[in-house]
């Protein structure tokens, strides 16, 4: 509008100026007694231009005073007074046409709040449709069996407050995240985006659908990604006095629940394993380093090997490790805490409990159905995953840095088989690391899987968090086959009869 105002008054300006000269010229001619009626005809056009330009100057002031943000205030001889410094002495004869240009203003001035209303509006139609959209995409993918990545960025660190605490990752929307890079900010899509203000609460919230569908029967996997220090142990296990559990503890519950609440329509039975992968050694966690088994002696006075092997459904299980089973939430989480006593952990530079292993918590739910007698076995594995780290930064030295070399060895195995499968190359090298065959059903494999990655909000760690989520965003792009694992009541009453034969059991007629 201002401009338009402009450009008339440029014109207007422009034909005055051209009317005033040519009637100079006339009056130099001394022409003006010979055609006395085109003199005056020339009069009365240049006073109507002269009205349009102060019109046009008029309006243009007011307008110009909205855009600045000041408002006239219709004082009369100071709103001359003002008025004749910009548009010069006698521009403005009355105080009528201040008073005039005080209502265009407030006419503009309600105008251009409507404008700005609407503007709004239209700002936040499309900010929820844009959230719809991702929305909807999320669900289209989810659909599709891609793998659902959540991006998690935790609160400042003391250390990073004290370097400076310059913050460089936003979160634009629920779907989206923000990093200021050197080269200007860098969007990147999740499904779910999670500010440091987020709780252990509302993050479950969005993951608690997976603990049904293990239940259900399908192979689940949740794991955690980041490098040292941006918030895995804390998303997946929990603060260290468990006043904000994490992922673990709250399946833990969440298992149980469910189970309660179908108790009358199935009967469960819920195991679990537990191991870490340490130095690119799979150790099971029911045993002591030591070597002996909780509660028992070990086998033949030897910690059992673990070996990573999958079933002909393709489900990964690890061969001689130890399988508890738990009857509560409490026994399950009482299993976890005598797992995690064997965890390595030490203090590097970024995390003063930094874990040096990979944890994989794996919890099978076998499942009857009371009215038809079909079995359905879940599996829900939970994997904090080892920080990713660079040796110079984290003060690694000795075994902390033969520790960190092989974490990283491990994760740079993981991302060979996720750039593989989100490339969709024929070969996927999962026998390059047991981290990857650990890990071989639930990317580009049958189970549903969510990653969560953890970053950091600090500028000071701004190479680490685009490596992290450039990571995430191939994640996303795979895509699983998600099958549920049920068996009629005859498949599952036949097994259980193998079973029996192989351990030397006898077996009745009827049990066939
Ligand atoms: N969302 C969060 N809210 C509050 N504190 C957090 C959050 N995320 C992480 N922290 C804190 O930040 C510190 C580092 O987190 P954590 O130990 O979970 O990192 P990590 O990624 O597991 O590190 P590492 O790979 O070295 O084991 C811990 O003190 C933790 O309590």
């Amino acid at each position: 509008m201002i401009e338009e105002n402009r450009a008339a008054l440029v014109e207007a300006r422009d034909k005055l100026g051209r009317e005033q000269m040519a009637r100079e010229d006339s009056i130099s001619k001394e022409d003006k007694s010979n055609d006395q009626e085109g003199f005056a005809e020339s009069e009365s056009s240049m006073s109507l231009l002269q009205e349009t330009v102060r019109g046009y100057e008029v309006s243009y002031l007011a307008l110009d005073c909205i855009k600045t943000g000041e408002s006239l205030v219709i004082n009369e001889c100071d709103a001359v007074a003002e008025l004749e410094d910009i548009l010069g002495q006698g521009t403005i004869r009355t105080t009528e046409e201040v008073k005039s240009v005080g209502q265009q203003l407030l006419l503009l001035q309600d105008q251009l709040k409507q404008v700005k209303d609407e503007k709004k509006k239209i700002i936040d139609n499309y900010t929820s449709e844009r959230t719809m959209r991702k929305k909807y995409y999320n669900m289209v993918e989810d659909m599709k069996g891609k793998i659902r990545v959540f991006c998690r960025i935790r609160p400042l660190s003391r250390t990073e407050d004290a370097q400076g605490g310059v913050i460089a990752v936003e979160k634009i929307d629920d779907f989206s995240v923000s990093v200021d890079t050197p080269r200007g900010p860098r969007e990147f899509q999740f499904d779910k985006v999670f500010t440091a203000e987020a709780s252990q609460e509302d993050l479950f919230q969005d993951t608690n659908r997976l603990i049904q569908s293990a239940i259900d029967g399908y192979n689940v996997c949740i794991f955690a990604y980041g490098q040292t220090g941006s918030g895995k142990t804390f998303t997946m296990v929990g603060d260290k006095d468990q006043k904000n559990p994490g992922i673990m503890p709250r399946s833990f519950n969440a298992i149980f629940d469910i189970i309660r609440e179908s108790s009358t329509k199935f009967d469960f039975k819920v195991s679990a394993y537990m191991l870490e992968l340490y130095n690119d050694r799979l150790q099971d966690l029911f045993v002591s380093p030591a070597g002996e088994a909780h509660g028992q002696p070990p086998s033949h006075g030897q910690v059992r090997r673990v070996e990573i092997k999958r079933n002909r459904k393709g489900v990964v299980f690890a061969q001689g490790a130890e399988t508890k089973e738990a009857f509560s939430a409490q026994e399950l989480y009482a299993l976890f805490l005598q797992a995690c006593a064997n965890r390595h952990i030490s203090a590097t530079k970024m995390n003063v409990e930094s874990s040096r292993s990979h944890l994989i918590v794996c919890i099978m739910v076998d499942s009857r159905n009371l009215t038809n007698g079909s079995v359905s076995t879940g599996k829900l594995s939970l994997v904090d995953l080892a920080g990713s780290e660079r040796a110079a930064k984290t003060g690694a030295k000795d075994h902390q840095l033969k520790e960190a070399n092989s974490i990283n060895k491990s994760l740079s195995a993981l991302g060979d088989v996720i750039s593989a499968l989100s490339a969709e190359l024929p070969h996927v090298p999962y026998r390059n690391s047991k981290l990857t065959q650990v890990m071989q059903d639930s990317l580009g494999g049958n189970a549903k899987t969510l990653m969560i990655v953890n970053i950091s909000p600090s500028e000071c760690n701004l190479e680490e968090t685009l490596t992290s989520l450039v990571y995430a965003t191939r994640v996303k792009a795979i895509t699983n086959n998600a099958q549920r694992h049920v068996e009629s009541k005859v498949i599952a009453q036949l097994k259980e009869v193998i079973i029996r034969l192989r351990s030397g059991q006898t077996v009745e007629d009827e049990d066939v």
